[in-house]
């Protein structure tokens, strides 16, 4: 096994991690305070006329020594959460205040967030991946090629899935709400290995029982206290209401109330604690809901609440007390240990410094496990392979066999025009969602620094675009046939030129959208009004020329407009109409281009339009990405 972090390899000033075996010396000495709080509040700015403050975290002080499995217990809303993401280094927004040390030392936020992991409740990854390609892709995102050869990067992963216990479930799928893949508790086991993965001083667990059987929960937090102990990983996890069981497996619990500490020591001792104080558990009762009762505040009444709060008042206050000689100890030893020892710089300093794999290698990485996730869902290429055969049957029919003739001619400006539209809709709405889930996976990973955004980015156009251009350019096809548009080979493959930048166009603009939006409803609102106007002012309804000055504008932007000139000057350029006596007709392919003002630009001025708005598009989309995945993390 392999030591990011090995003592020895600090010390001594190198970075080759030590060899690897099942962790049998710990990271850090047992017993060592990892991390240590002093005085620490969060206040958040209510939504009140007066915009006053609220706080949510009272003066909260403690520590977590290496090998340490710590609960964050408390009733809804007591501040676990917050606490933990206090102490983690991920609270966003608010003012926080205090002091945190890692070590001793001012945490640096750059090699903190290498050395500390975070499992969040919601486990976010890729459910077409297996338990052990979902790890092993893991490892190679985090872990550096320079240090790691591929040989120990899979040996790493080989540890986790034992030490997690994951063998049985290796090869199944993580699965979602339509794929049945791994159970919740393994499921949790795997994001907690990804994180594991990188041999960090500090793991913080959000709530990892939640939505888990009490055997499921009790074998999480049983592992996690093994391997915390192991490998000497001061833990820390919020858990809302423990079986007396999980309670008892911690080494130390903060009992939370009303973002005051009520309780914070060993769990052995809290019993006794509770009943010296007036609060004796009774023998049946499992204690942390004995605890939670006693902390939760009862707003069945007016009377209730009040002395409800009383008590949690009591509760806090009586703590407070008892901890009056131990708080001044613990400030004492931070106010000396509150330098940066030259040891604890180079451990920072090359924490900081570990290298990053470089861009092509995550690239390559991210491309693989997109294609592969994308590959195995085949319910999903299916639906698109259906669809663009469907689709080129029915408009193709629709359109069936066209003539040289007006009513020809007058249906070719249809079907130019559905084959522009169908670049938009079935390309974006499908794999708006997908992407905006990847997305969200994206952030998770990188509040680890696992890679860098514009390999994401770069690796999400490169295969949405494949897997839309093969499914879309049956549908072309399809309909270019069947409904007999110009038997040309040059015109075919312009049309499908034309046809594919649309697709990119719309690939741009639904990682634009996806980067963009905070939730997929909002996403699913504006793009298809967005598509809609982009529709009616595509140049079929309605003459461009005509259309108010105020809106006119909309064609620059609208990539339909664009592609339905192509389309359109592609296929009407040189044709001759036979027209029936008597009766209203185009006699050649340029009155038509005439009449309905797509000629306004050359194909190829089209084009350059066309491929320069999806560029734009496609930055803007990433610069947004950079910004929403751009960590706004208060520090102390
Ligand atoms: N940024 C914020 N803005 C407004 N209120 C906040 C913010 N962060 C936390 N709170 C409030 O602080 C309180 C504590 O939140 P927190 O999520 O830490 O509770 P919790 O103990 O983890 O609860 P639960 O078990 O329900 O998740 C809640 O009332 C929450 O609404």
């Amino acid at each position: 096994m392999v030591a990011l972090f090995d003592e020895e390899a600090m010390t001594e000033g190198a970075h080759t991690p030590g060899p690897d075996s099942a962790r049998s010396a710990p990271l850090a000495p047992q017993g060592e305070v990892i991390l240590q709080w002093d005085s620490l509040s969060y206040e958040v700015k209510t939504k009140s006329k007066d915009a006053a403050w609220r706080t949510i975290l009272h003066e909260i002080s403690g520590e977590a020594r290496a090998g340490e499995t710590i609960a964050i217990i408390g009733s809804s809303g007591a501040g676990k959460t917050t606490l933990l993401n206090a102490l983690s280094g991920r609270i966003v927004g608010g003012r926080l205040s205090g002091r945190i040390l890692f070590r001793g030392a001012k945490r640096h936020p750059g090699s903190f967030k290498r050395i500390n992991a975070y499992v969040q409740q919601d486990d976010l990854m890729h459910p077409m991946l297996t338990v052990h390609e979902t790890l092993s892709y893991a490892a190679r995102l985090r872990l550096p090629d320079s240090q790691y050869a591929a040989e120990r990067k899979a040996e790493r992963v080989e540890a986790v899935i034992r030490q997690l216990r994951l063998g049985a479930a290796r090869n199944t799928k993580i699965g979602d709400e339509l794929v049945r893949g791994v159970s919740g508790g393994e499921r949790k086991r795997v994001s907690i290995g990804t994180e594991l993965l990188t041999d960090p001083r500090l793991l913080f667990l959000d709530e990892p029982t939640s939505g888990l059987d009490s055997n499921s929960s009790e074998l999480v937090v049983e592992l996690v206290k093994g391997i915390s102990a192991e490998q000497g990983i001061a833990t820390l996890m919020t858990i809302h209401q423990p079986s007396a069981r999980i309670f008892n497996t911690f080494d130390k619990v903060i009992l939370l109330s009303q973002g005051r500490i009520v309780y914070f020591g060993p769990t052995s001792t809290a019993i006794d604690y509770f009943a010296g104080i007036g609060y004796p558990c009774p023998v049946h009762e499992n204690p942390a809901d004995y605890f939670v009762d006693l902390m939760t505040l009862d707003y069945r009444s007016d009377e209730a609440l009040a002395k409800s709060r009383e008590r949690v008042q009591s509760l806090a206050d009586a703590f407070a007390q008892n901890e009056k000689g131990a708080v001044a100890s613990s400030a004492a030893t931070a106010a000396t240990t509150d330098k940066s020892s030259p040891e604890l710089d180079a451990e920072a300093a090359a924490a900081h410094s570990l290298p990053r794999n470089n861009w092509f290698y995550e690239y390559a990485t991210l491309a693989r496990r997109d294609w592969l996730n994308l590959l195995r869902n085949a319910p999903f290429l299916a639906g698109q392979l259906v669809q663009g055969v469907f689709m080129s049957l029915l408009i193709g029919f629709m359109f069936f066999n066209l003539k040289l003739d007006s009513l020809g001619a007058q249906n070719r400006l249809g079907v130019a025009f559905v084959i522009a539209v169908n670049a938009t809709f079935p390309v974006i709405m499908p794999f708006l969602s997908l992407y905006y889930k990847e997305r969200n996976i994206m952030i998770r990973e990188r509040s680890s620094a696992t890679y860098r955004v514009t390999a994401f980015y770069l690796s999400k156009f490169t295969t949405l675009l494949p897997v839309s251009f093969i499914s879309n350019a049956i549908f072309f096809t399809g309909v270019y046939f069947i409904s007999h548009l110009t038997f040309d080979a040059g015109k075919y493959f312009i049309g499908l030129a034309a046809f594919f930048s649309m697709i990119a166009v719309s690939v741009a603009f639904l990682l634009l959208v996806g980067s963009a939006v905070k939730s997929m409803d909002v996403g699913f609102i504006i793009a298809p009004v967005v598509l809609t106007i982009q529709l009616l002012f595509g140049g079929l309804f309605a003459v461009p020329s005509t259309i108010t000055p105020v809106l006119r504008w909309i064609r620059w932007v609208n990539p339909v407009q664009y592609g339905f000139s192509i389309l359109a000057q592609n296929e009407f350029r040189g044709q001759v109409y036979t027209c029936t006596p008597g009766r209203e007709c185009y006699s050649t392919g340029e009155d038509v281009i005439a009449a309905y003002s797509v000629g306004r630009f050359t194909i190829w001025q089209n084009f350059l339009l066309l491929l320069m708005l999806g560029a734009v598009q496609a930055a803007a989309g990433y610069m947004i990405l950079r910004w929403v995945a751009r960590p706004r993390y208060i520090w102390l």
